[in-house]
């Protein structure tokens, strides 16, 4: 079990909380009304600011039906909130293109997210060349 601070930054949408039969990604709402016009794009207030734990980072990625829903696709295609996004005013967001005219409710569940571990501290050591078998670039394995 992991205990975070959580600040809401307004009181119309739910508390985040697991959603019944759903897997362990948290879901986040849109946290105002937004008309959106085909191509338009938005930074969508989600209303929360955390305090992740030392060593965590969160990733945000769209609910599955969240395209189906409300026609816009996640420009950034996968969010990823550092532990230091943690002040009183860090609040989250997701960017959205539209890909339709749309409407987005105030505290619509529009994407999702978990903590996960920070990567080890990488050393890159510059070499002449690399010992690994090459593979062949990518699509060599073909399509079936
Ligand atoms: O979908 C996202 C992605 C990021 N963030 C917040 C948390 C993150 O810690 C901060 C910065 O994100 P990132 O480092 O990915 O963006 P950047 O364009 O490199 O900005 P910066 O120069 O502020 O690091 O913005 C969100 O609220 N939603």
């Amino acid at each position: 079990m992991e205990t975070i601070k959580i600040k809401y930054f307004t009181d119309k949408i739910d508390k985040l909380t697991y959603i019944d039969r759903k897997s362990d990604w948290i879901d986040l709402r849109a946290a105002e009304d937004i008309d959106l016009k085909k191509g338009e794009y938005k930074l969508v207030p989600l209303g929360i600011a955390m305090e992740l734990p030392k060593g965590y980072e969160a990733h945000i990625v769209p609910r599955s039906s969240t395209f189906k829903n409300f026609g816009i696709i996640q420009t950034n295609h996968q969010g990823v909130v550092d532990c230091s996004y943690c002040g009183d005013n860090d609040q989250w967001f997701m960017p959205v293109y539209a890909l339709r005219d749309t409407h987005i409710s105030c505290n619509d569940r529009i994407c999702q997210f978990r903590i996960v571990e920070n990567q080890p501290k990488i050393i890159f050591e510059e070499v002449f060349s690399l010992e690994g078998a090459d593979r062949g670039g990518f699509g060599s394995t073909g399509k079936q």
